[in-house]
């Protein structure tokens, strides 16, 4: 029997709430007469907000309270930001829908400076993901870096107050909150790389509940997942979660699927790159091909 209401758990940032309300829609619009609400939750991602996610450790810290609510049964769906999405999901859970991918370039956002390059010697730049802070390392070495976290409101708000002279974000995330004023300059492939999966929404859902399933996968975009399938299956093969420094970004053409990949050192500021193409749609191969590429050159010491 086909369910009459889907109820999506969803974290309370703005950006998430925004995403859920997205979906909320386009699953109103895709099945007239479906009643759709939101179930808001916190996670232990966003309570502990003092530590570099890369040290709190734990894939999935955005996912755990969502998962409980959909075992539980006070939940049919969670939505994410595919990039907090583990390249490996807990047991029993499925992404039946992957929407179409926004902007996936990081942006350089400052009230000062225009772009990377104009930023005077020394500058401080706030970011905690240690793939931003490698790359960023790469390309300026003189740089400041320093850590910032919380909601993206909560970023641009310490930089506001001249905590920093920039910091990057997703553009996909200005974007969706009305934002994408705040972008200065796109910092994009192929001079840099964004996080496996960056601005995709996943759906994700019980693999048990077919008739949810049936109904969520009216919203999957088919080229969307096999880019980010290829970019998944890269980072998967790194061990990797969203709190390594990985990048990868992977395009569709006419000729097929193109990779490229990077794992750096947020430290020394070292980057590994590799890059293949598939002319079929292999994406799993040649996400595993590109992770083997960089493996190869060394990659695994990065990674610790
Ligand atoms: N880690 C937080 C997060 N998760 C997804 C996005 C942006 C939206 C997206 O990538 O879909 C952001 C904010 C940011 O990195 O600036």
């Amino acid at each position: 029997m086909n369910p009459s209401t889907l109820r999506i758990a969803t974290r309370k940032s703005a950006l998430a709430l925004w995403q859920a309300e997205h979906v909320a829609a386009l699953l109103r619009v895709a099945h007239p007469g479906l009643l759709v609400e939101l179930v808001p939750m916190s996670t232990r991602g966003d309570e502990i907000l003092d530590k570099p996610l890369a040290t709190i450790g734990g894939k999935g810290l955005f996912l755990k309270e969502l998962e409980v609510a959909m075992l539980e049964g006070r939940a049919d769906l969670a939505v994410h930001s595919l990039k907090d999405v583990p390249a490996e999901l807990e047991p029993g859970f499925v992404l039946p829908a992957i929407l179409p991918r926004a902007d996936a370039a990081d942006a350089f956002v400052s009230n000062d400076h225009a772009e990377l390059a104009s930023l005077p010697q020394g500058a401080r730049v706030g970011t905690s993901s240690l793939r931003r802070q490698a790359q960023l390392r790469a390309l300026r070495p003189d740089l400041r870096l320093l850590d910032l976290r919380g909601n993206v409101g909560t970023r641009l708000g310490k930089l506001d107050a001249g905590d920093y002279d920039a910091i990057v974000l997703a553009c996909a995330g200005l974007e969706r909150l009305g934002l994408a004023a705040r972008i200065r300059s796109r910092l994009a492939a192929p001079d840099w790389l964004p996080a496996p999966g960056q601005a995709a929404i996943a759906i994700e859902a019980r693999a048990d509940q077919p008739a949810v399933l049936a109904l969520l996968a009216a919203l999957d975009d088919a080229d969307t997942r096999l880019t980010v399938t290829a970019e998944r299956a890269m980072n998967h093969a790194l061990g990797g979660s969203c709190t390594v420094p990985v990048g990868a970004w992977c395009m569709l053409g006419e000729h097929g699927l193109h990779l490229r990949g990077l794992v750096g050192d947020a430290n020394s500021g070292r980057l590994l790159h590799a890059e293949a193409a598939s002319p079929g749609e292999q994406a799993e191969a040649l996400g595993r091909q590109v992770a083997e590429a960089l493996l190869a050159q060394g990659a695994g010491e990065l990674l610790g």
